[in-house]
């Protein structure tokens, strides 16, 4: 049996905890919220893997535990600035550890299908819409800046968060990133290629949350049989 503790109480967390719950190979060890935080520090049960979709303000406690207790590390939490995203990289030296802006099968074949047309299309103007549901605290999405590094690997464009005001014609070497906020979206992601008379456009649309917590379950399950190491979604998904 893998013991999995998971991180977060919130419309993440619940799915995943239901999940681990139904699963005979797994044995949920705890969840931890805002109340119960700091049982990270101290008094949670070992466990095997750690699933952690919760807030940005949680990686102290995170990055402590898992230096503690050596368990693993599914992070999925989104809203970490690049420093914070190093530290959870390093963790990787004390065990395995993935993380990823979104765990569903589709958006990592998004990922691929923009890089690849951002090649070859060169010249067309990018743009990258992310729309979520009205409680999504962060902007963009994490999955919105993933898509974004897909396009722009070497940082060649400048990249402008929405637009208003006299902001002159539309450079050629500029990629727009927009986020719409509504209703109780999951998670949609558009990247746009116009070029003269035409427009090449990919999609993802999650239609439940669901897909991104049974993703997080897998890599959790693919995760505790690896050594130390930070990995990617691609290198453990596929
Ligand atoms: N990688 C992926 O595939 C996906 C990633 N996500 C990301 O996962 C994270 C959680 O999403 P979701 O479950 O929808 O969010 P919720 O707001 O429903 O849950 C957030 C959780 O974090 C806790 N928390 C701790 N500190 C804070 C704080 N300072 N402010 C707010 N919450 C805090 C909340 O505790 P309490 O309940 O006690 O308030 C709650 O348990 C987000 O970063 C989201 O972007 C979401 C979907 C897919
Ligand atoms: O907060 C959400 O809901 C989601 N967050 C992730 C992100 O920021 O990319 C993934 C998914 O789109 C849902």
């Amino acid at each position: 049996m893998t013991k999995v503790l998971v991180i977060g109480d919130g419309r993440m967390g619940t799915i995943i905890r239901e999940l681990v719950e139904a699963d005979e190979s797994l044995e949920l060890t705890g969840v931890i919220g805002i109340d119960n935080k700091d049982e990270l520090a101290d008094v949670t049960p070992t466990a095997d893997v750690a699933i952690d979709f919760s807030h940005k303000s949680m990686l102290d406690l995170v990055e402590a535990y898992v230096n503690r207790t050596g368990a693993a590390l599914v992070s999925g939490t989104t809203g970490y600035d690049e420093a914070e995203m190093g530290r959870i990289r390093a963790l990787g030296e004390k065990a395995p550890v993935i993380y990823s802006a979104n765990y569903s099968l589709g958006v990592a074949v998004l990922r691929r299908l923009a890089a690849e047309a951002a090649k070859a299309l060169p010249g067309f103007d990018i743009e990258i819409v992310e729309t979520h549901h009205n409680q999504k605290v962060d902007a963009p999405s994490g999955t919105a800046k993933l898509l974004l590094s897909a396009v722009n690997p070497d940082d060649e464009c400048d990249v402008v968060y929405g637009r208003e005001g006299m902001c002159g014609k539309r450079p050629a070497r500029e990629i727009g990133v927009h986020a719409l906020r509504g209703g109780t979206v999951a998670g949609t992601h558009t990247v746009h290629f116009f070029g003269e008379d035409e427009e090449v456009a990919l999609t993802h649309r999650a239609t439940s949350r669901r897909i991104f917590a049974s993703g997080a379950v897998a890599a959790a399950k693919k995760l505790v049989e690896r050594e130390p190491g930070f990995y990617g979604f691609d290198e453990l998904m596929f």
